[in-house]
């Protein structure tokens, strides 16, 4: 039956929508049967792009040649074989080749690293088959699949629609355009085939406002996006600010170092020196010189990094965001589902003629409604309490879910906690359906701040209408012109007394919602709405603190970053769960100042960072006030983490330095537009991200102290080795030996190291701060220092006591390896000592150690390699004069760590 589907066409937009239904032999009401569905999924494949295969196997091989250093050694090859040095010529183009293998590696596990996390933010799409409504992964969809888009969501295949309301899709993603496109109103069956394609939703594009109903027509390879992929290959870049910064270092390090090497080359020659021996001073210098690992190292350490972050459910969906974690110095969290559990339930209601406690826990409607001295409240003394009831289940569309006795919510959580109090009260979903079915809908926006309905009231004389709505207190109380007594009739709104009922129950932390009703009339919109109503009532909502928010926001106070709250709420709601939670009162940064969004409105520009700086609370916030509160702590230089779940935050959260997103919560455009994804909305997991965050710079830093020393040395002792006439200390071949084998073996193992104990008593980093500090600077200077004398000494002593040439070579090519096998163990920790952290508490450095010991054991001992590398077996008291020299460098570098130490 499926012959005549296909899985593509561009050509949809110019047919009517009955046309596409009929051509892709589905059902515009009822959506495909779930066999049919299956069937086309079997057949057309998964709704996804292929993993990003990056620019090809062999261009990404050859991309691994291209680097100035592997160019001069690539040169190197050439001259040293055209002097007819071919041991060494072939021993440069071993090391090219591996050095390109492992990069090559490398990378593409880094790579696949990325690639894998991005699955676990998986997209969902709604969808009609069966004639039912239901969530499937996007990746499930099929041609003629009928798909349910709203605004927060991102299109999961190219759609022909077909229904749609105000809907205006961003296709910034295709188009570059970031201005959002509107989507002409086109009904079925008689639309009229649409040219500029204004009919057609693409997938990657998102929706920004507006809701709308479309047909998939093309999947996977086969969308407008698919096609880009196939074009473009989607290169994920693994470049960030550090990596770039470093890169653009390691360009005029190169510069600068094939300058010495050349000026090295001509004093050889002006000294008179064999020009062949000179030349390969000259590349020794240069190889020795080059920090050829460091590249590979931050990237990977900063992968290890992402995969554990994931670990603790962060997902990092741009790599530079690792680097900045770390860095956090204000935290900007939402309060509702972040800090506290997004489990609302109704406590108390209050009327104009009585206030009224509601007993039960979550959403099983197990519990009732009682008056303040205990007795069962009665909607029949109350009429007012009735309508507060009846408008929280009608101006609602959550539905509430049992599943073997276990109740559950489907929509917003506010809602659902209001259908359970008007359950508990004996008000179910189908009374309310039966006698009040809706006509029409003002949905909730949190611009608006309140949801209005319009409901036939068919009673047993008449039918006539009911308006009902519900919001927050103000924006409900500009609606209302009057309110419920308990007899049902009404009375002039007293505007103070229920504000002040709503700060009393605000001030107990509960979310207060207001309620109000205008009988009689159909007239519906929004304008007309305003002073017309009767306000019945308020509901007030308790949502628990997360229990672990209250630790994560002391650890952020301990490791000086503030924690502000951003919330839509009520102040007084939001103080109160701010000192639940900690955010507020001992411990806690800024002078505890409470602002709302008129509060913020009417600051002057100058005072605006101040005053923001100092506030802990922000509530009754804007979405646009939320990129001017990024803004203005950016202007302090703070490096700030923003959360956000809706469309509008998504502006916000660009602009900061960590937008975070929501995974369960939050809409696609807020993901798309974060660089990380809670996938359990927890407070407590950007707290853990940061601290991740610190320890993979940490690590970073550990590997630049721990490699830069010995490329200095290497290129300081052959530098002096040519300019006092004397013979090399160490071969180029034994120099790329060194810095190949040690940077796998010894240095990667650092981006394994924990993270160290204090790391989150320490302030964050000064985002202006070099990477290396003073401190660091100097140790590596001295490390240098003692790693040239050192060689330097043993050379000439080994000499002098009857050494070969090789054995002496063997000797100082050693005791680098030695002092840095030994210096790594120090690296662990920047500031403690290595005994004081635990000389063997990582298994990986143990490992890398024991690797590389073997592996020197093999270049001293094994004839084989002694031609290859022109080295010579040594004997034992020539590896006490190593040890010895080691155990001296690390007792100096042990002795300037203590000194140098922070108090
Ligand atoms: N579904 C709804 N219908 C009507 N009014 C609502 C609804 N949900 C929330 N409100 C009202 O709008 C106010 C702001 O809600 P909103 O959902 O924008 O808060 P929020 O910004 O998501 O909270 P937070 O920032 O703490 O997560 C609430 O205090 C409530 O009074």
């Amino acid at each position: 039956m499926t012959t005549s589907v296909s899985r593509s066409s561009n050509a949809h937009h110019g047919l009517a929508a009955h046309e596409v239904v009929l051509l892709l032999q589905t059902d515009a009401r009822d959506g495909l049967s779930t066999a049919e569905s299956a069937a086309r999924l079997a057949r057309f494949g998964p709704n996804s792009l292929p993993a990003a295969k990056g620019a090809g196997l062999l261009l990404r091989i050859v991309s691994q040649f291209h680097h100035p250093l592997i160019y001069v050694l690539l040169a190197s090859t050439a001259i040293t074989a055209a002097l007819g040095e071919y041991v060494d010529s072939a021993v440069i183009l071993g090391v090219v080749l591996i050095n390109a293998i492992v990069g090559f590696i490398q990378e593409s596990r880094a790579e696949a690293a990325l690639e894998g996390l991005r699955s676990m933010v998986r997209t969902q799409a709604m969808v009609v088959r069966d004639g039912r409504q239901r969530i499937v992964p996007s990746e499930d969809l099929v041609p003629g699949d009928l798909v349910l888009l709203e605004a927060g969501d991102k299109v999961p295949a190219d759609l022909r629609l077909i229904r749609l309301a105000e809907l205006r899709v961003n296709e910034s993603a295709l188009t570059g355009e970031s201005v959002p496109v509107a989507k002409d109103e086109v009904v079925l069956p008689d639309s009229i085939p649409v040219a500029d394609r204004r009919n057609m939703a693409y997938s990657g594009t998102l929706v920004t406002t507006g809701a709308g109903t479309g047909i998939v027509v093309a999947t996977g390879i086969e969308t407008e996006l698919g096609q880009i992929h196939r074009l473009v290959g989607a290169a994920q870049t693994l470049a960030t600010p550090l990596t770039r910064k470093l890169a653009e270092f390691s360009k005029i390090l190169t510069v600068g170092i094939l300058g010495l090497a050349a000026a090295t080359f001509a004093i050889g020659l002006l000294r008179g020196y064999d020009a062949a021996e000179t030349f390969t001073a000259a590349i020794a210098l240069a190889v020795g010189a080059i920090p050829e690992g460091l590249p590979a190292a931050v990237t990977i350490t900063l992968a290890i990094g992402v995969g554990r972050m994931a670990r603790r459910r962060a997902v990092i969906r741009r790599l530079p965001a690792v680097e900045t974690l770390g860095g956090t110095t204000v935290i900007c969290t939402d309060k509702t589902g972040t800090l506290t559990e997004n489990q609302m339930t109704v406590r108390a209601v209050w009327t104009p003629a009585a206030g009224y406690e509601v007993t039960g826990s979550g959403y099983a409607p197990d519990g009732s409604l009682r008056t303040t001295d205990g007795a069962p409240a009665s909607l029949d003394g109350d009429e007012a309490l009735r309508w507060c009831l009846v408008a929280g289940a009608a101006c609602n569309d959550a539905t509430l879910t049992s599943d073997d006795g276990r109740y559950g919510i489907l929509g917003d959580p506010t809602e659902g906690a209001m259908l359970v109090a008007a359950r508990k009260a004996g008000i179910g979903a189908d009374h309310v359906s039966q006698f009040l079915p809706r006509t029409a809908t003002i949905p909730f926006t949190a611009e608006r701040g309140w949801m209005a309905t319009l409901h036939r009231s068919t009673g047993p004389t008449a039918d006539t209408h009911v308006l009902l709505a519900k919001g927050a207190v103000e924006r409900v109380l500009k609606l209302c012109g009057a309110q419920m007594d308990a007899d049902g009739t009404s009375r002039p709104l007293d505007n103070h007394g229920v504000l002040t009922a709503a700060e009393g129950l605000a001030g107990r932390g509960l979310r207060v919602l207001a309620t109000a009703v205008r009988p009689g009339s159909d007239e519906f919109d929004e304008e007309t709405l305003t002073g017309s109503m009767i306000l019945v009532g308020l509901q007030a909502m308790f949502d628990p603190p997360r229990p672990a928010a209250t630790a994560a926001v002391a650890a952020c106070h301990t490791a000086g970053i503030a924690v502000k709250m951003i919330t839509g709420d009520h102040a007084a709601t939001a103080t109160a769960i701010a000192e639940q939670t900690g955010l507020l009162g001992r411990g806690a940064g800024g002078d505890g100042a409470v602002l709302t969004g008129t509060d913020l409105a009417a600051l002057r520009a100058d005072d605006f960072p101040d005053a923001v700086d100092r506030a802990v609370v922000f509530a009754r916030v804007s979405p646009e006030q939320k990129l001017r509160l990024v803004e203005a702590l950016q202007s302090l230089g703070h490096v700030v983490a923003m959360t956000g779940d809706g469309v509008n935050d998504a502006p916000a959260l660009r602009q900061a330095g960590i937008g975070v997103a929501m995974g369960a919560g939050g809409t696609e455009v807020a993901k798309d537009a974060a660089d990380m994804v809670l996938t359990d909305d927890d407070f407590a997991t950007i707290e853990a991200a940061v601290e991740e965050g610190r320890g993979v710079f940490d690590n970073l830093v550990k590997f630049i102290t721990w490699t830069l020393p010995t490329n200095i040395a290497e290129g300081l002792v052959i530098l002096a080795a040519i300019v006092a006439g004397a013979a090399l200390p160490i071969l180029p071949t034994q120099i790329l030996w060194i810095n190949m084998t040690t940077a796998v073996a010894l240095g990667l193992m650092l981006a394994f190291e924990p993270k160290e104990a204090g790391i989150m008593t320490r302030p964050p980093r000064d985002p202006g701060q070099p990477l290396l500090t003073r401190a660091l600077m100097l140790r590596i200077l001295l490390v240098s220092a003692l790693l040239v004398a050192g060689s330097w000494w043993l050379f000439q002593w080994e000499r002098s006591s009857g050494a070969t040439l090789a054995e002496a070579r063997t000797a100082a090519m050693n005791l680098f390896v030695v002092v840095e096998a030994f210096y790594l163990f120090s690296c662990r920790s920047l500031t403690h000592s290595a005994w004081r952290i635990g000389l063997f508490t990582n298994p990986w450095v143990t490992a890398g150690v024991t690797v590389q010991a073997i592996g020197q054991l093999a270049i001293t001992y094994l004839p084989g390699m002694n031609t290859l590398f022109g080295t010579a077996p040594i004997g034992a008291d020539v590896w006490l004069r190593i040890l010895a020299i080691a155990a001296v460098a690390s007792l100096v570098v042990a002795v300037d760590k203590r000194l140098r130490r922070p108090a």
